[in-house]
This record gives structure tokens, sequence and C-alpha cells, in this order.
């Protein structure tokens, strides 16, 4: 009997995957042809790919068998309706003429006799994505771009206004069926590829191979070991009086000298104290980005109220006599017990994970293989209540816990070489890292459209990475410095002084201009951009910063670590370590959300790389 009633109330599938079929264009009323890829008993929506390789979700109402539509020759007819069904089909951005993708245009011979000759013209539509023009490209106050980006009700709205018959109750899924896993098979090497299904919280339908980033389990296994072996050799080394990276490395001290309970002690105090500012109810709370099931969470974005806070309680515990140069000759301590945070909270946030739901799972995070797991992390937003720890981790203990131990090192500075004020180089680098800090507090929101926000798991790479690398190896130049001075010309300050600003401006920039515009395409402020709409509904950018790079974002970040590498000097390679790891860290990341964008957005990506041929540097890469 509960059988019966079961199958009585499974969705009857009409189309079979491998059916190619007419799908409907989200947001108009054009069809173009599809490849059913599967069918979700659960949500009653086929998962199809349009030929320009966009995966969505579509409802059975939205697809029509192909015998119903009859193709024609391509018309060369200019008619107004025509012209304007074709600026609102996805063929707008992808115009492509080769012989591969030969044009072809149809009519739905089913469009019921009651519908007007508009919407009948708005049919006609070529089968084959476009290739872009600059006439494509939508300028930001475009009525198109601004209804395209990143909402559903936009589109709805879209299609009433075609559709006709379908007036509110053409309803699309935008959430591609990609999100559900990463499905790059073509791409993938063998050995980096895992089984979707080993996992158990695999979401149904899901492609059935991920994969993974950073050298996959392998490389998982090796990151773990040498991340941390390569922070304790630095931390060793630039102890050293000769603190060349070309030096042996120093003997290793032993295991007792690692640990130190009131080190610990103090970790673990700071870490509480920037949660308890954290948790109070001052500042904005900020939207994310909309998650996979359209949830926008909330975020305390109260960051610079807790830097403006902790500067206050820094600078009263100085005044009370608490000796802050403890930071510097403690490091290695300090270090190792936020190496121990790290891990404690990294098999927390493992464990945890294990018990999500499978929506709230970043892509690409589970490989059923428990290192690369740990490694990569899970969860795509791990909260406590209203606590979100990836969040809270990247924005406070860590990075205020930089401006600190830079201030620490200052006062060693003072303290060792008997000054009565920081030197200049140390003035620099402290008041250079600062800037960066305070600007990333100041712009906290921003952060929220940022990769790791929106798309990475919390496992131990970042745990790591904020609450060790961040705080333990960003602070080396200000370390060396206390050994090590290197004077500096005024002309030489002024010109590292000028580096700075034109670095943090284009970083400044470009991040806000993607962030407002992520935010609010339609901002009246952003009136003067163009963009290109793509299939998720999110418009990529392509002029402004965004028309110069692909990142311009790195480019300023880059500039401004050379100018806090040159403070320095040349007489050794350890200050330079933060500008070496930061180009193969931006490059990397480059590469891997090139990937990921072209995974999203399909062939209007590669129109993108087009339109904007270089990365990061103009007119070198
Ligand atoms: N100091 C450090 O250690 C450090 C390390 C890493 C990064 N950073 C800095 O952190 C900031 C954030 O970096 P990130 O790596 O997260 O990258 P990001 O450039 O902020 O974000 C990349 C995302 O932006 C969106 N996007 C790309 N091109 C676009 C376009 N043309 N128009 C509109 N949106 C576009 C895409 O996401 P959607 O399309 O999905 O929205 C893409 O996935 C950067 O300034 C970087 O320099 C600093
Ligand atoms: C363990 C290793 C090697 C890597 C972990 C990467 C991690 C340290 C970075 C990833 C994203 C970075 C980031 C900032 C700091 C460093 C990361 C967490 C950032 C918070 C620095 C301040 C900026 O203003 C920012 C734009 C808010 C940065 C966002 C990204």
């Amino acid at each position: 009997m509960g059988d019966c009633w079961v199958l009585l109330k499974m969705p009857a599938v009409r189309y079979q995957s491998g059916e190619m079929v007419m799908g409907r264009w989200p947001g108009s009323s054009l069809y173009y042809e599809v490849k059913v890829l599967g069918f979700d008993a659960e949500s009653s929506l086929y998962t199809v790919i349009y030929k320009d390789g966009t995966e969505l979700e579509l409802k059975e109402p939205d697809i029509k068998p192909a015998s119903g539509f009859q193709t024609r020759p391509r018309s060369r007819s200019r008619s107004p309706g025509r012209r304007r069904s074709r600026s609102r089909s996805p063929a707008r951005t992808t115009r492509r003429t080769s012989s591969r993708t030969a044009a072809a245009i149809i009519t739905d011979a089913a469009v019921p006799s009651h519908r007007d000759t508009r919407l009948k013209d708005s049919l006609e539509v070529r089968l084959s994505p476009l290739k872009q023009t600059k006439a494509a490209v939508n300028n930001g106050n475009n009525k198109h771009a601004k209804k395209e980006e990143n909402n559903t009700a936009s589109n709805k709205g879209e299609a009433t206004a075609e559709a006709g018959p379908d007036k509110g109750q053409c309803r699309y899924n935008l959430r591609r069926r990609k999100d559900d896993a990463d499905a790059k098979p073509a791409a993938a090497k063998p050995e980096q590829l895992v089984e979707e299904d080993a996992k158990p919280a695999a979401a149904p339908g899901a492609p059935t191979t991920t994969p993974l980033d950073f050298g996959g389990k392998i490389g998982a296994f090796f990151w773990l070991l040498f991340l941390p072996s390569w922070v304790f050799f630095l931390v060793l080394q630039v102890n050293q009086e000769d603190p060349s990276l070309t030096n042996s490395p120093p003997l290793l001290p032993p295991p007792g000298a690692f640990w130190d309970a009131q080190a610990f002690g103090l970790v673990v105090l700071w870490i509480v104290f920037q949660a308890v500012l954290y948790t109070l109810p001052v500042g904005k709370l900020s939207e994310g980005m909309p998650l996979r099931s359209g949830e926008r969470l909330k975020y305390r974005t109260n960051g610079f109220f807790a830097i403006s806070v902790s500067a206050l309680a820094i600078a009263a515990a100085a005044h009370q006599g608490v000796d802050i140069t403890y930071i510097h000759s403690h490091f290695l301590q300090l270090t190792a017990a936020a190496f121990l945070v790290s891990v404690l909270l990294s098999v927390y946030l493992y464990v945890r994970s294990q018990y999500a739901a499978s929506e709230q799972l970043a892509l690409g995070g589970s490989s059923g293989n428990l290192l690369y797991d740990f490694f990569k992390g899970h969860e795509l937003n791990p909260r406590i209540r209203e606590f979100d720890l990836k969040f809270f981790c990247e924005m406070r203990p860590g990075l205020i816990g930089w401006c600190l131990i830079n201030f620490a090192m200052a006062l060693a500075e003072m303290k060792q070489q008997g000054l009565d004020a920081p030197s200049y180089s140390m003035l620099l680098v402290n008041l250079f890292q600062l800037l960066y800090v305070v600007d990333g507090l100041w712009n906290e929101e921003a952060i929220l459209t940022t990769m790791d926000l929106m798309h990475d798991g919390f496992g131990f790479m970042l745990a790591f990475g904020d609450l060790v690398w961040v705080p333990f190896t960003y602070t080396l130049q200000a370390y060396y410095l206390v050994r090590h001075p290197v004077p500096l010309s005024p002309p030489a300050a002024a010109a590292i002084i000028a580096l700075k600003l034109v670095g943090f401006y284009i970083f400044r920039k470009s991040n806000s201009e993607k962030n407002a515009f992520r935010r609010n395409p339609s901002d009246p402020k952003l009136s003067h951009l163009q963009s290109i709409p793509t299939a998720t509904g999110k418009s990529l950018l392509v002029s402004g910063w965004w028309g110069v790079v692909r990142h311009p974002n790195y480019l300023g970040d880059l500039l401004m670590a050379l100018a806090w590498s040159l403070p320095c000097g040349f007489s050794h390679l350890l200050p330079w370590y933060y500008m070496i790891y930061f180009v193969i860290l931006l490059v990397h990341r480059d590469a891997r959300d090139m990937s990921e964008c072209r995974r999203k957005y399909g062939s209007v990506w590669d129109e993108y790389c087009r339109t904007v041929p270089y990365r990061i540097i103009p007119g070198v890469y």
C-alpha cells in the first residue's frame, strides 16, 4: 500500500536522458535545442544542457518535444519583434560562426493561434550560440543587463512581458546543475577524479566525477605537511643573525621549545576577545550572496569597530606596563599555539561537515578522502547559531593580529636598536600593512563577493591560512627589520609610497566596482560600465577596471606587495618571501577562478576572455 502511494506521488518522466528537446531560455519565450541530462524526481526538474555548454534546470512546461518545432533556413528578417527577441536571447552574447555550430532558425509550430504575432516572431531564434559583437555588450544601465542580474524574479518579469499566456506562471530554477558538483570530465586527469556517488551527501542527480584542486589527494597530503613545516622554517630562519633563505636551516629546537602554556592562553584569549567583539550588536548586518538554495546569510560587518576597540585595548595594556614585545620574544611559541588551535578547529570543521546537509556543502569539497576533505574543507558556511566561523576567522583574529604583531615588532626594534622611534622602513611596513587591513575591515562587506566566501569550503587550508599563515608569515618583513635595519633615503621612501598608493587605488577601485556591481547591477554609479549577460542571470563587467585585465584587484595587490618588500632592501630573500608567495598564490587563484568561471558561464566566459585578453598585468600576462 505504502509503495503504491509512493508510486502515485512520483511525477511521470516525460523526457528521457539523452533526448534532444526544445528548452525555453529562462526569462524569455525563446526555445533552444537542448539535451536532457536527467530528471530529479524530488524537485520535478529536468537538467538540460544548451549548445553553449550551459546547464540549467527546467520545469516540464518549459520543455517541448523537438517535433513540435519546425526548422527553416536562416532568414535575414529584421522585424522589430525579431530584433527584440535576439537581444534577449543568450545568442546575443555568444555569436559564433563556425560550421560546427551552423545556425538554423526555428519556429514554434505549436504556438497557439491566440498568441500574437509579436510572440511568434520572438520564437524565431538561432539554435547555435552567436559570436560576441561590440553591440552585444550591454551598458550597465541597459535594461536587459539589469533584468538578468542574479534575480529570478526579474527574469520572471521579462517572460511575463513576452510570453503572454504564461504570464505569472513561468518560474525558472536558475540553479545550474553543475553547481551540485564540479563536473569537468574532459579536462580532469583520471587519477584526480573521485566518484561523487561515493559520498553519502551527494546531491541527487549530481554528476559522477569531481576534479580535485591542489594536486588532488596526494597534493592535499603534501600541503598538510609542507605548509606548517614551511611556516616553522620561516619563523626559525627570520630569528637568525643571517636570515638568508639560502643558508642551511637552523637546527630544529627540542619539541619543548615550541610549547608555552602562556602563549597558548594568550592566543585563545585573543580569539575569544575578537569573537566577543564580532558578536556585539554593533555595526551593519550585511547580506551575503545568494546561496544555491536562494537563501542569503547575514553577516555582522563590524570589523572596523573591532580593530578600533582592539587598538584601544592594546594601547591601554601597553600603558599599564604590559610588555607587548613578548610577541617578538615568543614568536615561535605563539605560532605553535595558533597552529594547534587551527588543527583543533579543522578537526571540528571536518567532523561537523559529515553531518551537514548537502546544500550546505561547498562544491568539490568532498572527495570521500579524509585527508583531502580535511584539507580543502567541505562545509561552505559553518555556523554556530549566527556566528559564521569562516567569515570570522578570515577577517578578525588573524588580520587584526597581523597589525598587533607588526606593532610589537616596531616596539622590539626600538628596544633592540635603542631607537626613540621606529625606523622609516619599519614605519612604512607598519603603515602600509595597517592601511591594507583597515581598508579590508572598512570594506568588510566586499569580502562576501570573494571566492573564499562564495565558493570555498572551510577546512584546514583556510583555518590554518587565516590563523597561522596570515599573522605569522605576513609579519616577517617587520620581524626582519627588528634585527636588520635598512636605511631609506627620502626619494626612495617617496617612490615606495607612490607605488603603494597606486597599487592601493587599483585594488580598492576594482574590488569596490565588482562588489557594487554584484550587489546592485542597476546602481546609477555604475551606469558608465558595460557588461555582458550570462546564462546564470549574472553579468560580467567588461569595462572599467574589469575591462583592463581579468583580475585588476590582483594587480593592485601585487603592486602593494612590492611596496611592502622594498623597504627591507635587497640583502636577503626572506623579506621578499611574501612577494614571491603572493605571485604564486594569485597566479594559482586566477587559474582556479578561470576554470570555475568557465564552468559557470560557458562560452560567455570565453567571450569575456577574448574581450579582456590579459589576466593580471596588461600587455604581459
Ligand atoms: N593578501 C592576501 O593574502 C590575499 C590572498 C588572496 C586574495 N587576496 C585579495 O582578495 C581579493 C579577493 O580575491 P579573490 O581571489 O576572491 O577574487 P575576486 O576577483 O574578488 O573574485 C573572483 C570572482 O569575481 C567574479 N568576477 C570575475 N570576473 C568578473 C567580471 N568581469 N565582472 C564581475 N564579476 C566578476 C567571479 O565570481 P561570480 O561571477 O560568481 O560573482 C569570480 O569568481 C582580491 O583583491 C585579492 O587581491 C588577498
Ligand atoms: C594556507 C595558504 C597557503 C593559503 C590560504 C590562503 C589565505 C591565507 C588567503 C586566501 C584569501 C585571502 C584573503 C585575505 C587574507 C589572506 C587570505 C585569507 C584578505 C582577508 C586580506 C585583506 C584584504 O583586504 C581582503 C581583500 C579582505 C583579503 C581577502 C582574501
